[in-house]
């Protein structure tokens, strides 16, 4: 499997009539294979990780914590973690790079504030735009002393005793959930975390499974943790990244003459907010195969449909938050006006995803109207391309939703900054290609 190499830019050939068709298991999850390296570096005893996601962001967090003194090796997509326990993380000797993941960066701030010892974090461009107060704020509150410039990487991070608090989240965010929970595990007593509205949850259910004390009340968005737990190694098979297989459900659902089965997608459901959506809209979908040991996962088989327009508010959007340009392009093929709002989150992801969004779907001669916190946009059965050279905005979601996009005009585009790809799917252009035959 290939990555796409750096200042790439793609020829994306139009024009699909052959439809999309075959099965395809995509790759591992990328929320889930980021807490698997962490927590198994700190538990006791050896964890084992297979189908782990090798792209760049999740390589970012392997190698921090091996830099951190934590033993772990790779073998194609399993990973093998020698936990050091929740105090036996060493002083790094240089610089961790967080890259481009905004996921590593703030949950290694949430476990590296209660460490007894230094450590500076830095990140790439893209990065280093992004909002880090979010979390240093609640986190100084627990006593952190988290030194960021202007609320931006880099970041000094020196080590303290935390204190246990009772907060309320100001932004519905996973990462700063997360990041909090960390820093709870080794806090003076108990520490109450309140959401705005439930996130991803995969911290909660795998901090539990790896012997962690964490308790969600019925409401889904009050979380207790206790401190000091004894925590130990597991083995663990990543399920396929639902935010990967998105790609190929909205692929498949716009291209006509299409069916795809996606095998072993994770169907956890803070996460299924794309699944949802499609249906909602008239997308042919149906399950399969489903196992809820864990993380619950199934096979979704998915059809050519012709779509209907919807409307989406911020009660939805956790779910979806990184489906969200997919659930644009969706709309943009569906007869009528659909409107998304409640999402200003998408403006401070690895670029502004709705300037971005907005800039390149007008390339293709798609009506959208640009708002605040999300889009409107007026669907239409065919395009007018006024501009066959697009961008991925250095964001890899941007780049993959772009593909799809070109998948759907009777023209051939290009597509600038395409290695950003690498980011959470380096297969993803060989992974279309098994699906298409021309
Ligand atoms: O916790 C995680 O693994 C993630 C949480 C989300 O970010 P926010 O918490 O900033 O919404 C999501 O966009 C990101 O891709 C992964
Ligand atoms: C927002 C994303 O990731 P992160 O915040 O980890 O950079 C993403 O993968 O879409």
């Amino acid at each position: 499997m290939e990555k796409v190499k750096v200042g790439t830019t793609k020829e994306l050939q139009g024009n699909l009539q052959t439809g999309l068709n075959g099965e395809l298991a995509v790759p591992g999850d990328k929320s889930i294979s980021h807490r698997g390296i962490m927590f198994g570096a700190i538990s006791e005893g050896t964890t084992i990780l297979h189908h782990f996601l090798t792209a760049e962001d999740c390589l970012s967090t392997l190698k921090a914590f091996q830099q951190l003194g934590v033993p772990i090796t790779r073998d194609g997509k399993t990973v093998k973690i020698e936990g050091v326990g929740l105090h036996g993380l060493q002083e790094p000797n240089e610089p961790l790079d967080m890259g481009n993941s905004g996921t590593t960066t703030r949950l290694i701030m949430g476990l590296l504030a209660g460490q007894n010892f230094q450590t500076k974090l830095i990140g790439d461009a893209s990065l280093s735009k992004r909002p880090m107060k979010r979390v240093g704020e609640p986190l100084a509150q627990m006593g952190a002393d988290i030194a960021v410039t202007d609320g931006h990487l880099p970041a000094t991070i020196t080590g303290k005793q935390l204190h246990s608090v009772d907060y309320h989240l100001k932004v519905a965010s996973a990462q700063v959930k997360s990041a909090l929970i960390l820093a709870g595990l080794q806090a003076d007593g108990d520490s109450i975390f309140v959401e705005k509205q439930p996130t991803r949850n995969h911290t909660e259910i795998m901090l539990r499974a790896f012997g962690a004390d964490i308790e969600t009340e019925p409401d889904d968005v009050t979380i207790t943790v206790h401190p000091d737990p004894k925590m130990h190694g597991i083995e663990m098979n990543v399920p396929g990244d639902m935010s990967s297989a998105a790609f190929f459900m909205t692929a498949a659902s716009l291209v006509p003459n299409s069916k795809v089965k996606l095998l072993n997608v994770g169907m956890n459901d803070t996460r299924t907010g794309l699944y949802e959506i499609l249906k909602r809209m008239g997308g042919k979908i149906s399950l399969s195969n489903e196992n809820s040991d864990g993380e619950p996962t199934a096979d979704l088989t998915v059809e050519s449909a012709n779509l209907k327009p919807i409307e989406i508010g911020a009660d939805e959007i956790p779910a979806v938050i990184d489906e969200l340009p997919l659930v644009a392009l969706l709309a943009a093929k569906a007869n009528g006006i659909s409107k998304i709002t409640g999402a200003g989150e998408l403006r401070v992801k690895e670029t502004d995803r709705i300037s971005a969004i907005v800039t390149e779907f007008r390339k293709l001669g798609i009506s959208i109207e640009e708002l605040e916190d999300g889009f409107i946009i007026d669907g239409r059965k065919h395009w007018h391309v006024a501009n066959s050279q697009l961008d991925s905005h250095g964001d890899h979601r941007i780049g993959m939703v772009m593909a799809v996009a070109a998948l759907l005009v009777d023209q051939p585009l290009t597509l600038a900054g395409a290695n950003s790809i690498n980011i959470s799917y380096p297969e993803f252009f060989d992974d279309l290609g098994t699906l298409i035959q021309r």
